[in-house]
């Protein structure tokens, strides 16, 4: 990052409220040269409400911190010298900061100018049971947008692929339609341009922006939830969008229905389309997504290695990646091969946290208190049902999560047998195949557990 822009960040940061800076002024990227800073917006929605509301402050501290009249220049694109399509990068503007009337920034692009992730795209997502619906559904909205699925909602826990299939299918219709106006924003976005809007009475303009898109992307949600403006906002913008025939793809950390403080109207609407939950990955998806993400950053890992990262980090797939960039980090720093000795070595307080986080007697209680029952009756040896359940679910978990033997496991259990612990494991992989019920508490502990 710019040391300067840093700096304006700094001072931004103690100016404006926490929610202003994170979500308008950090996800711009900044590039300093000799003739001044250039920031970048990710998309022109964030282009225009950073011009509006902070760029004539982030002139004056840039003026003040670097001592002389510097030109800042804002414009929709990446510091990576990468300008979004439609807006070629340009020189900085020669104009001191100070200089009035300053010269208006060029007017911006309609949105099909987006900042969807050209990285995100199906080619780069692996496939697993965990995320195969998900991945279809997203790929069918992207092939008819507005027909096959309006609403087309992903929802599960974090880390887990959502806004990546999300940027999939809005990279896909791209590909597809050149000319469609896709617009992605997280939801805060939502929020904050909402009430910016609110604040300066131009909701007009605020609505035709989200109205005019081909397919609107709004990720997380759950941040909606309490917003009762804003979902009333976001109520009206669906409908015209869904009468329209126009794709909208939304993402949450739950499913919706379960979201407290979201209008029953609205869940009824998120409820017209496709719902799908994309559920942590297995562990040879987890392996497997390892290697390609290697791949993708040119790394050479071997399948032992990505084994040894995809048993011991189960929570999400972004713990894997960030894992995977600290051994890279490491491989290129000490200019060694990536053994798996040195993926141990390198990433011991790593892999020891998420060790740690899941032993037996924490899933035994995790289980006792989810099912409310108990702990010592779960691991008493009590037979009926309400208990034996439970306690087959704890013993499956045990197995799934943790590196003892099933002997270990059944000592832990009251000292039953290991064919005890065996019979628990398959019963239970048995019911999570056929019980949409039994599969949703599995996942959820899963999650309660590595999260
Ligand atoms: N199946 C997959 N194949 C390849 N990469 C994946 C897969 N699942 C997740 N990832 C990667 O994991 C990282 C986190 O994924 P993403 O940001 O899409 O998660 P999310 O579910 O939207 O999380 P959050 O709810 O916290 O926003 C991304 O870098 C993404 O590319």
């Amino acid at each position: 990052m710019s040391e300067l822009w840093r700096r304006c960040l700094e001072r931004l940061e103690g100016e404006l409220t926490s929610e202003d800076v994170h979500t308008w002024l950090m996800p711009l990227q900044a590039r300093e040269d000799g003739h001044g800073l250039f920031l970048y917006a990710p998309n022109p929605y964030s282009l225009d409400t950073v011009r509006e509301q902070y760029l004539d402050k982030i002139r004056t501290i840039v003026e003040h911190i670097s001592g002389r009249a510097m030109p800042v220049r804002l414009e929709v694109g990446s510091s990576g010298g990468r300008p979004a399509p439609g807006r070629p990068a340009s020189a900085p503007s020669s104009a001191p900061a100070h200089a009035a009337p300053r010269a208006p920034e060029p007017a911006h692009e309609p949105p099909h100018v987006h900042n969807l992730d050209p990285h995100y795209t199906f080619e780069t997502f692996v496939e697993g049971k965990s995320n195969q619906l998900g991945k279809a559904a997203a790929m069918q909205v992207a092939m008819n947008p507005g027909r096959a699925y309006n609403p087309l909602l992903l929802y599960g826990g974090t880390g887990l692929g959502k806004t990546h299939l999300m940027h999939a299918a809005g990279n896909l219709l791209m590909q597809n339609n050149p000319g469609a106006k896709v617009l992605y924003l997280r939801s805060e976005q939502f929020v904050s341009g909402m009430v910016k809007a609110l604040q300066q009475k131009n909701m007009d303009d605020f609505k035709r922006r989200f109205r005019s898109v081909d397919a609107l992307l709004i990720d997380d949600i759950q941040f909606f939830a309490g917003k009762d403006t804003t979902q009333e906002e976001f109520f009206h913008t669906f409908n015209a969008l869904f009468e329209a025939k126009q794709q909208i793809i939304l993402t949450c950390d739950r499913y919706p229905k379960e979201l407290d403080k979201l209008e029953p109207r609205l869940k009824s609407r998120l409820g017209w389309g496709l719902s799908v939950a994309i559920e942590p990955p297995d562990f040879e998806t987890r392996a497997a997504i390892l290697l390609s993400k290697a791949a993708e950053k040119d790394m050479e890992v071997s399948e032992d290695v990505a084994m040894l990262l995809a048993k011991r980090i189960r929570s999400n797939v972004r713990d894997l990646e960030g894992a995977l960039n600290t051994l890279a980090a490491r491989a290129n720093f000490y200019r060694k091969p990536i053994t798996t000795d040195f993926a141990e070595e390198t990433l011991r307080d790593l892999l020891n946290t998420h060790a740690q986080a899941v032993t037996v007697p924490n899933i035994q209680k995790t289980v006792a208190d989810y099912y409310q029952v108990r702990l010592s009756d779960l691991l008493s040896k009590r037979r009926v049902r309400s208990l034996a359940r439970p306690r087959q679910v704890a013993m499956a978990l045990s197995k799934e999560l943790t590196e003892h033997s099933l002997p270990e496991i059944g000592e832990a259990f009251g000292g039953r047998d290991h064919t005890t612990v065996l019979h628990a494991c398959r019963t239970i992989r048995g019911f999570c195949e056929k019980d949409v019920r039994m599969r949703q508490d599995w996942e959820q502990l899963i999650r309660i557990l590595t999260g």
